[in-house]
């Protein structure tokens, strides 16, 4: 397994907000992380980059354990965060953004231009004059020149106007086809299920399914996501 998650718990203070997340992306697989609002998805994510270290259980990045190494390292040994709410510099350019995430690998200005044109059309603009779906962009390319062995995306395509989100939902295809590992998070079904080998659910902080998309059925939307 490129990440193995393995019943990790995490706190907020004296909130617990995790108590038993169990899941697992293989090479090249893309896996969907579900569940209704506050069930911990992002709470699961920190933990997993050690933004929010667990306090129990154990997260692996291709064997390696990465308890106790600090986000920065995470980043390092492979794990490409997009956070929710994008978080580029806003006043760098948007070439200076990706050049700054820079890590040697085959991803290089010229492959994240060619993925997000309409990025490379703004090279010279400053990333706070850019839409909200130009960041968005803006932030997956620049975790793509880390060079990542897992792309972890968290709400990418949240509050986007409808084109773009279907520019970005073309680019996970086009790296999931590529054979990079994602591990993706996002409240539309109807575009994430098509990109997605496997999900995993949660509910109140416990992993309570596995499945392919496939077995994803209507009964297990209305049990676990259903409003
Ligand atoms: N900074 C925080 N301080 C305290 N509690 C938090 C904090 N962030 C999240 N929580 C709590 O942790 C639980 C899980 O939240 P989390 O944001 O991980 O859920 P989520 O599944 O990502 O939800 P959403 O879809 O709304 O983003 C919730 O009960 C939430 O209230």
């Amino acid at each position: 397994m490129l990440l193995d998650v393995s019943k990790i718990e995490a706190s907020y203070g004296a909130s617990q907000a995790l108590f038993g997340v169990d899941l697992a992306v293989a090479e090249g697989e893309a896996v969907a992380l579900m569940g209704r609002n506050g069930m911990g998805k992002t709470t699961t994510i920190r933990a997993i980059c050690n933004l929010n270290p667990p306090r129990a259980g154990s997260v692996r990045l291709a064997g390696t354990d990465l308890k106790g190494k600090p986000s920065h390292r995470v980043a390092k040994l492979g794990i490409g965060l997009v956070p929710e709410g994008r978080r580029c510099f806003p006043n760098l350019t948007v070439h200076e953004n990706l050049e700054a995430a820079a890590r040697p690998g085959s991803w290089t200005l010229e492959r994240v231009n060619a993925l997000f044109p309409r990025l490379a059309e703004r090279h010279a603009q400053m990333a706070r004059s850019l839409s909200g779906g130009e960041q968005q962009m803006l932030a997956i390319g620049r975790a793509l020149m880390t060079n990542p062995r897992l792309l972890i995306l968290d709400e990418a395509t949240e509050g986007l106007a409808p084109v773009i989100r279907q520019d970005i939902w073309a680019a996970i295809r086009k790296l999931k086809a590529e054979g990079l590992s994602i591990l993706v998070v996002d409240k539309t079904l109807s575009e994430l299920l098509p990109v997605a080998d496997r999900c995993v659910i949660l509910e109140n902080g416990k992993s309570v399914w596995q499945g392919t998309s496939a077995e994803l059925t209507a009964d297990v939307q209305d049990r676990y996501l259903g409003v």
